[in-house]
């Protein structure tokens, strides 16, 4: 379970309160008008931005204070992070060790991660040479690979189109169902939420409002929500 407990983030002098719980292997989409703190709820877990009050636990263990390599956590963010210079498989391979000194049986989990997500045979190329939505399932490949509980995503795939966003939300959809990890992930669009997430957290007026089901908050959202949904 993740317990945010009277929880006060600062990024840069803005502060968001979130106060709840979000139950192991949930699926929650964080929505909200725009700069209303979404990344700093996803930057203040991760451990990017600091936590000024409360106590920020997972499953019991108190992560308040963790530097950000220490939480139990993987995150992606829109733009995937690729390294231009190194091949798909090296950037793959960070996920494991970052300094890339991998034995064979990690480069062949290294090659599995690629096959998950539909990238057999590519591991050699340059991000460069693949297109927009395989440089995406390299980045998620790359997250994946670390076997982490939680996972962050940060409007992973604002950047692709309509048809090839709905095919990476499946596959996350599929792959968190394997791993049984919890997702939190940032969305602009509320179909986003309807496809992959059963819990929605509206983040509205310096405040991350408690998981409400996503169908129930959707179909009748509160005054926040409506405005924000036009
Ligand atoms: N480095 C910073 N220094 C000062 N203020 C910041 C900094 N980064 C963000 N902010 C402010 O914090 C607030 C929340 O920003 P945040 O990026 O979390 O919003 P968001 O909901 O993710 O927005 P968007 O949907 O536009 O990405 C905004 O008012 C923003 O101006």
């Amino acid at each position: 379970m993740l317990k945010l407990e009277k929880l006060v983030i600062d990024n840069g002098g803005f502060e968001l309160s979130a106060d709840f719980t979000l139950a192991a292997g949930s699926k929650a989409a964080i929505i909200g008008p725009s700069g209303a703190g979404k990344s700093t709820l996803i930057g203040g877990i991760a451990g990017f931005h600091p936590i000024v009050s409360g106590r920020l636990c997972w499953n019991g263990e108190n992560l308040t204070g963790a530097t950000p390599g220490a939480r139990p956590l993987a995150m992606l963010f829109q733009d995937g992070n690729l390294f231009p210079h190194l091949s798909i498989a090296q950037n793959v391979g960070l996920g494991l060790n970052p300094d890339l000194r991998l034995s064979a049986a990690q480069w062949d989990r290294v090659n599995q991660a690629l096959a998950r997500v539909g990238l057999e045979g590519m591991g050699t190329r340059k991000p460069a040479a693949l297109s927009g939505g395989q440089q995406s399932r390299a980045a998620l490949a790359r997250v994946l690979i670390q076997g982490r509980p939680l996972l962050l995503l940060d409007e992973p795939f604002a950047a692709l189109g309509p048809a090839l966003k709905v095919e990476m939300l499946d596959l996350v959809d599929t792959l968190v169902a394997e791993t049984k990890a919890t997702l939190l992930m940032v969305s602009h669009d509320p179909q986003d939420a309807r496809r992959i997430a059963d819990q929605v957290i509206l983040v509205a007026e310096g405040a991350a409002h408690p998981p409400r089901e996503t169908i129930s908050l959707l179909d009748n959202p509160p005054p926040a929500l409506r405005a924000y949904l036009g």
